[in-house]
């Protein structure tokens, strides 16, 4: 699990590594160069004609050092400092002499000085120290440097990008590539900050890690290493009973592939046993497409109008295809007040509560709700930003006490103890019909199992694009559907099973 601290937490470690390891802050930004360099000529083996346009503060003195690294390893460097009439912070000025030894600056006072002619740009103008919006002369040469040609690496931060909140004016660098220092920043994780980030590294400069021992965030970002394998264990003498009885009520007519994904999903996930509750007219097609089933079929043909004996359920999984005939609706009600166990709530089934407002303090707590931001924005109501949106979900799942897991490029796992988690699997190629009922299926397995449904939403969410990753790398993000996630979850499980997984 990787801890994400705000700016004012990261200059904190940086005082703390320097006092402690001890080093001084000039050996500190040295070393984080080295690191920077050492990363990007990982993936960059020839050398390169590079502009490396540097800022007044330690930002800008990692740009000085990183320009004097590369020059080193026979690069052609071209090194600008953006003159924005302000003193230079000490060690950015200590950089900036030390470059001066070996080579010349280019002192930009209006952005017209400012010629980007190399086949790569460094962005070192701004980093975690950015104080207000990026205007004026900072504004004009970020411009330019997105209008280049050239690639373009940012040193920790696009300049112009906050760490931990969302700019509303001001221009920002659109980097291609960002090499951040010791731990990726909150603003990287978020759909509209994010998108300046590009690809995104994380390079150790070294902090000392007891400073985190300490430091608390309520912000994170969950990894494979984090999966507690303790779900998955199975013992020689154990019946099926043992893992979980899960009931799927999902399918509606033109949507019985949701319950077949959604339930195929479960079964994949190591459900002792299934039974999906389905309208009629999609029994022939489940009872034949997935024998391990049981199928409990409705009395309507076309959607579900109702749903009962649950007793003998360990989880509930509930929407995929769901449709959202009223008589569906009026199930949830009964169902939420008769099932006193958490549930994996997906889909229509939240728009049928997003039509119900009153549904929501009903859903038993715990439970699992996985919107993606339509879905969520009509349970809860619209954000100005991501930042606000991550915000609201965090206080919803405190207030609710539920799990609300906000689906994204980065999934947010929101829990009712005030923590926020944000997914490190999956890829674009997973924003396509039928993945989110995969999801549901596999959560549900995991609640069935025993889980805490905050450690089954987590896990879930990480398996679900584990399984996404694994699935890219047979068929490509172009060719992905729901289907190839079930087929890659084997592959998933037996990593998770074996001892050497991460
Ligand atoms: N984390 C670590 O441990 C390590 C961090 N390191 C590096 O330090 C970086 C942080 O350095 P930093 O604090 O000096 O701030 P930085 O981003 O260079 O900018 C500050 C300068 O910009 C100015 N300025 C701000 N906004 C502006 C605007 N809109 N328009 C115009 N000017 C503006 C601001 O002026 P002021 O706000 O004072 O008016 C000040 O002069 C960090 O990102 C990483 O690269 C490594 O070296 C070592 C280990
Ligand atoms: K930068």
């Amino acid at each position: 699990m990787i801890k994400i601290l705000s700016a004012e937490q990261i200059r904190r470690w940086d005082l703390y590594t320097i006092k402690n390891e001890p080093i001084s802050s000039f050996d500190l930004m040295e070393r984080a160069s080295e690191a920077f360099v050492k990363l990007l000529l990982t993936k960059i083996n020839h050398k390169l004609n590079v502009d490396v346009v540097c800022g007044p503060g330690n930002n800008g003195g990692d740009g000085f050092a990183i320009a004097r690294l590369l020059i080193e390893k026979g690069w052609k460097v071209n090194c600008h400092l953006i003159d924005f009439g302000v003193k230079l912070s000490e060690d950015c000025r200590k950089s900036y002499r030390k470059y001066l030894d070996i080579c010349q600056v280019n002192i930009v006072k209006q952005y017209k000085e400012l010629d980007l002619s190399g086949e790569l740009i460094i962005d070192a103008v701004f980093g975690s120290g950015l104080s207000r919006p990026a205007t004026g002369l900072a504004g004009e040469v970020i411009q330019l440097i997105n209008q280049s040609s050239a690639k373009t690496v940012s040193v920790d931060m696009p300049s112009g990008l906050f760490a931990d909140k969302v700019n509303l004016t001001g221009r920002i660098v659109e980097a291609d590539w960002t090499i951040t220092f010791q731990v990726p920043k909150l603003s990287f994780l978020i759909p509209e900050s994010g998108f300046y980030v590009g690809e995104w590294s994380v390079v150790d400069i070294g902090l000392d890690l007891n400073f985190l021992k300490t430091e608390s965030s309520d912000y994170s970002i969950f990894e494979k290493s984090d999966i507690d394998r303790s779900l998955f264990i199975r013992k020689k003498y154990d019946h099926k009973g043992k893992y979980g009885r899960v009931l799927m009520v999902a399918g509606s007519l033109g949507k019985i592939g949701a319950a077949y994904l959604s339930s195929k999903a479960a079964l994949k996930s190591g459900t002792g046993l299934l039974t999906v509750h389905i309208p009629k007219v999609g029994y022939g097609p489940i009872q034949t497409s997935l024998p391990e089933a049981m199928v409990s079929i409705d009395s309507e043909k076309e959607f579900i109008s109702q749903v009962d004996n649950v007793d003998a359920f360990d989880a509930i999984g509930i929407g995929p295809g769901l449709g959202t005939n009223p008589k569906t609706g009026k199930i949830l009600k009964s169902l939420f007040t008769s099932f006193n166990k958490p549930m994996a709530i997906d889909a229509d089934a939240l728009n049928l509560i997003a039509l119900d407002k009153e549904l929501i303090d009903l859903v038993p707590k715990g439970s699992v709700l996985t919107p993606h931001i339509g879905e969520f924005n009509r349970l809860f109501g619209e954000c100005d930003n991501g930042l606000e949106r991550i915000e609201k979900v965090k206080s919803i799942a405190i207030e609710k006490q539920l799990v609300i897991v906000l689906k994204g490029a980065h999934t947010v796992i929101a829990t009712p103890d005030g923590k926020v988690h944000f997914n490190s699997t999956g890829n674009s190629g997973m924003a396509t019909a039928g993945c989110g009922d995969v999801l549901t299926g596999i959560i549900s397995a995991f609640i069935a199992r025993g889980g805490d449904t905050s450690t089954s939403a987590k896990v879930g969410v990480c398996i679900h694009g584990w399984a996404g990753d694994l699935a890219e790398k047979t068929v490509g993000k172009t060719a992905l559907m729901a289907s190839d996630l079930l087929s890659a979850l084997p592959k998933v499980f037996s990593n998770v099973e074996s001892s050497d997984f991460i």
